[in-house]
């Protein structure tokens, strides 16, 4: 899958051998990662593999122990909203949305990395201060039109669903006008039919010509959604690839035991095809893992 709108195979962002420790905990070892232009990255892993601690390292909530990360080929500063500046938006796996402010306002809010006008000419209330805020207003409902939230633009972000609160996180994050946008675990607690529309979406920003990195736990989202899957375990990169590769590795499958791909087969299917291929004396065709190939 690709976009007309960028080039293919530009570096957006190259970590290189990012580490976080905690005092004793390495929560991140070693890690590499590109995204290029165009691009929609997974990152998934059991609980507490570091994915979190990880995005937190590419967007200056922490400074890696050791390693560095660069954005269109220069080293991100240390600081999240020169981060976001420098064209890296997120949105996090907990909903933080201004509640009591409306779904407009929210986000006008994600604008401000972009407005020029500074705090003298807000409090002046000069033409200046005008014309920026009525550019601003037209881009944020621009976005919002985009991620269909348009008809309830004047309504208090606490009134929306759920699903539309985190549709609004994404809006508010694309408002600072990002290269990349990282998303923590877009889906979390969304119905299929909210899940399916967040691909769409997904998909829709990456062809508006911005690269995605996203880490989440249903494997079925992520694998019909990414060009490339990179798996942390314990901190550490253990698989990098395409969806297929990804899903028919085996240390993949270990890793993911005890927490099964959503519709992966139970025990009961899992004994009766190890009972069927014993007495089928199979040849290898048959590869592990294969009961996951969708
Ligand atoms: N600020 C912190 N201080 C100390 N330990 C931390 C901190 N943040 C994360 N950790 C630890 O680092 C490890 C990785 O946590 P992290 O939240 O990055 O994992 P994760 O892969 O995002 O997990 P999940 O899928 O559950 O969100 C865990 O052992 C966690 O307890």
């Amino acid at each position: 899958m690709t976009t007309d709108t960028t080039t293919l195979g530009t570096t957006v962002l190259d970590a290189r051998g990012v580490t976080m420790r905690f005092g004793g905990l390495t929560a991140v070892r070693n890690v590499d990662l590109t995204v290029n232009s165009g691009e929609i990255v997974g990152l998934i892993g059991p609980n507490g593999a570091g994915k979190t601690t990880f995005f937190n390292c590419l967007t200056g909530l922490y400074i890696p122990t050791e390693g560095e990360v660069r954005y269109k080929g220069n080293i991100l500063p240390p600081k999240s909203f020169k981060v976001t500046a420098a064209g890296v938006a997120r949105t996090f796996q907990n909903i933080r949305l201004f509640a009591n402010m409306t779904v407009l306002e929210n986000v006008l809010v994600g604008r401000h990395t972009r407005t020029k006008e500074g705090l003298w000419s807000a409090l002046l209330r000069g033409p200046g201060f005008h014309r920026a805020e009525k550019a601003s207003r037209e881009r944020a409902m621009e976005l919002l039109e985009f991620i269909g939230l348009a008809n309830k633009a004047e309504h208090l972000a606490r009134n929306l669903p759920y699903g539309e609160q985190r549709k609004l996180e994404i809006a508010r994050a694309l408002a600072s006008e990002p290269g990349l946008l990282l998303l923590d675990e877009p889906t979390a607690g969304m119905n299929p039919q909210e899940t399916r529309a967040t691909e769409e979406l997904v998909f829709a920003i990456r062809d508006k010509g911005i690269a995605v990195l996203v880490i989440e736990h249903d494997m079925r989202f992520i694998f019909n959604l990414c060009d490339r899957v990179a798996v942390l375990v314990q901190g550490e990169k253990l698989v990098e690839g395409d969806s297929a590769t990804v899903q028919g590795d085996e240390r993949v499958i270990a890793a993911y035991l005890g927490e099964p791909f959503e519709d992966a087969p139970g025990d009961e299917e899992i004994a009766e095809v190890q009972a069927a291929e014993a007495q089928a004396d199979t040849t290898t065709d048959a590869a592990p893992g294969k009961e996951n190939d969708r």
